[in-house]
């Protein structure tokens, strides 16, 4: 018996493939695999108008025929007709995305140049026309020299027309159509020559366009280039961790002097004793220690604001998906990551979107990786003391290159924790992803000083309320019992005491004493460390240094480099922080999740703080 035709739906990434190869086959698919990879091979049945059948295979989106991925080659290798356990295909149908000519273009002319019997999809036209791309299948025809068919695929438009040809296409026998193929199929244009004509030629066939929409197109064909989007994207995030220590310097400088300068008069204004002591060695040395970073929080803040509001945020999870879906994750795992940044808590919340229950246990569980704005305080202050304020590189600060490196640890930690969720606790498949892009837009100034707004207001209300009533207990609990002369009351006091006992388990990771005072109360908020501290020092210091000594001296005199390294990573990793652990629990209904969680995360910030502590005394830092 002779096997059927065999046509391959082949094309660029999210052209639209599979969506027709359902729309052509219906329920009458298969799913089988490739010998030796671990790639599917989708195939179905297809009558034909004229009765016969075709065996319709759907191929795996690749960019060109040079293949970067086991699902490219494989895709290259049965167009070649040197795929282990495939024939070569009969015809092609070559899908494109309408509203992205140019690029898929590019693809279809390689394809064409093989030489097998090809019909163009003409594919997504309703997305083009939305945008107000008007093009003319019949100049496409002429150009490429196949026939060109418009299609809707997820509204079976154009699915009847693409039969027709098709069937015109498998006109002759199997052996009839062997003999049409003119060459070996070798393309011998390089891909510059390549991008040229297929832009000329979507150029040829594009009837009208509105400016709006040839902006948009030209900004991403940078913005979501293969290679350099990600250039992009990583340079935006570079220049955006550079800024918030460079444009802060000066704004920073004066809430610490008006810090300062408050002290000063409460001292000046009240008599020596306790009240005088709560007042500036308890809220005004752990709130001041925390308020000098709102500048920081609202540039970073600034920058997250207005990528959002151009629509090129969007454009970043698209490009992250590909990445994400290696980790086994889905790409709508990315607003969610997202949002972590600025925090966890809603960034779990966000989670809900994520249909996929394994999909997006994981997601959370890795949500608290993400840098949230709580972090900033504690990382700045320990860049700031022991990161020198020199340059790389022109225009390259160290501090800002190590504040970058903290983010990209965190990422990368929650990428390794995804992969490694994936294969154990929450094993599954991911779900792949499509979102609509946005068009580009001016960032309205006002909607952005609203966001600013609303964060500063939310950081200092915190400052105000969670991180002021810490610091007042802990200030308590460091004063009493008042240390007999010769004795530091940071070691003598009920805070002290606990913290004698913490440190014991904190000590082979390098932390001293102060460390181990701070990571108690900063279990209600990360930047409560930096409060803490700031009090610990405040109420330590014998003599009365009126604010001048700040925290960042200090942090220099008594911490050793090693020892600070340490403590940024333990930051990086440890989930300090109660609201997290109680909306994980609320979100997965019970006490296990966010009890994995928080033991998964604290022994890796354990472990990580360890290995830096002991790595930098080894080195001799
Ligand atoms: N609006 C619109 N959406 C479409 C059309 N065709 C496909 N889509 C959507 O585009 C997305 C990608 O379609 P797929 O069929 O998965 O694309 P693919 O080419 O198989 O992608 P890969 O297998 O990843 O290479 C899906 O969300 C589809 O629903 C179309 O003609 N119009
Ligand atoms: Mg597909």
């Amino acid at each position: 018996m002779e096997l059927p035709p065999l046509v391959a739906m082949v094309g660029n990434p999210n052209a639209g493939k599979s969506a027709l190869f359902n729309a052509l086959t219906g329920a009458r698919q298969k799913v089988g695999n490739y010998p030796g990879v671990t790639v599917e091979r989708h195939s179905g049945r297809l009558a034909l108008d004229d009765g016969r059948a075709v065996e319709l295979v759907d191929l795996p989106g690749a960019y060109s025929l040079d293949p970067s991925s086991p699902d490219e080659r494989v895709t290259r290798d049965v167009v070649t007709g040197t795929q282990a356990g495939e024939r070569l295909p009969d015809a092609l149908v070559v899908v494109v995305d309408a509203a992205n000519l140019d690029n898929h273009l590019r693809f279809a002319l390689q394809l064409i140049a093989l030489g097998l019997p090809v019909v163009v999809a003409l594919n997504m036209v309703d997305l083009a026309e939305r945008d107000g791309l008007v093009l003319d299948p019949a100049v496409l025809e002429r150009e490429l020299g196949v026939p060109v068919v418009p299609t809707v695929a997820v509204r079976r438009r154009g699915i009847d027309v693409l039969r027709a040809r098709l069937t015109a296409l498998v006109g002759g026998t199997t052996a009839e159509l062997r003999r049409l193929r003119p060459s070996d199929g070798s393309v011998d244009d390089d891909i510059v020559t390549l991008q040229r004509r297929a832009r000329t030629i979507a150029a040829a066939a594009t009837v009208s366009e509105t400016p709006v929409r040839r902006w948009n197109h030209a900004l991403d064909s940078v913005a979501l280039h293969p290679v350099f989007g990600p250039i992009l994207l990583a340079t935006l995030l570079f220049v955006m961790f550079q800024a918030v220590f460079s444009w802060s310097e000066v704004p920073v400088s004066w809430i610490e002097s008006a810090f300062a300068a408050l002290d000063g008069v409460v001292r000046d204004a009240m008599p020596d004793g306790f009240l005088r002591s709560l007042l500036t060695d308890g809220v005004i040395a752990g709130v001041g220690a925390v308020v000098v970073f709102l500048p920081l929080i609202l540039i970073l803040f600034l920058f997250i604001l207005v990528l959002e509001a151009s629509g090129y945020m969007v454009r970043a999870a698209f490009l992250m998906d590909r990445m994400m879906a290696q980790v086994g994750l889905s790409g709508r795992a990315f607003i969610p990551l997202l949002s972590s940044f600025a925090c966890a808590v809603p960034g779990i919340m966000a989670t809900r979107t994520i249909d996929d229950e394994k999909d997006r246990l994981t997601t959370i569980l890795i949500a608290p990786l993400m840098t949230c704005s709580a972090r900033l305080p504690v990382y700045s202050i320990i860049i700031a003391a022991f990161i020198p304020a020199r340059k790389v590189a022109p225009f390259i600060g160290l501090q800002g290159l190590v504040l970058f490196g903290l983010y990209v640890m965190g990422i990368v930690g929650a990428f390794v924790a995804a992969l490694a969720l994936r294969r154990t606790v929450t094993k599954g498949d991911s779900s792949g992803f499509m979102m609509e892009m946005p068009k580009y837009q001016m960032p309205r100034m006002g909607d952005i000083a609203i966001g600013l707004w609303s964060r500063a207001w939310i950081f200092l209300k915190r400052a105000g309320t969670t991180i002021a009533l810490t610091t007042v207990i802990l200030w308590a609990l460091l004063s009493f019992p008042q240390a007999p002369a010769g004795q530091k009351q940071a070691d003598y006091s009920v805070a002290g005491r606990i913290a004698s006992g913490l440190e014991v388990v904190v000590r082979p990771i390098g932390f001293n004493h102060d460390i181990a005072l701070a990571l108690i109360p900063a279990m209600a908020a990360r930047e409560i460390a930096v409060a803490a501290i700031g009090t610990v020092y405040a109420i330590d210091d014998v003599e009365d240094t009126r604010g001048e000594r700040t925290l960042v001296d200090n942090l220099r005199g008594r911490w050793s480099l090693p020892t600070a390294l340490a403590f940024l990573m333990w930051f990086v990793f440890a989930p300090q922080c109660i609201s997290t652990i109680a909306v994980t629990r609320r979100e997965t209904n019970g006490w296990r999740w966010p009890a994995f969680m928080v033991g998964y995360l604290f022994a890796t910030a354990y472990v990580m703080a360890g290995i830096t502590y002991w790595a930098a005394v080894f080195a001799g830092l």
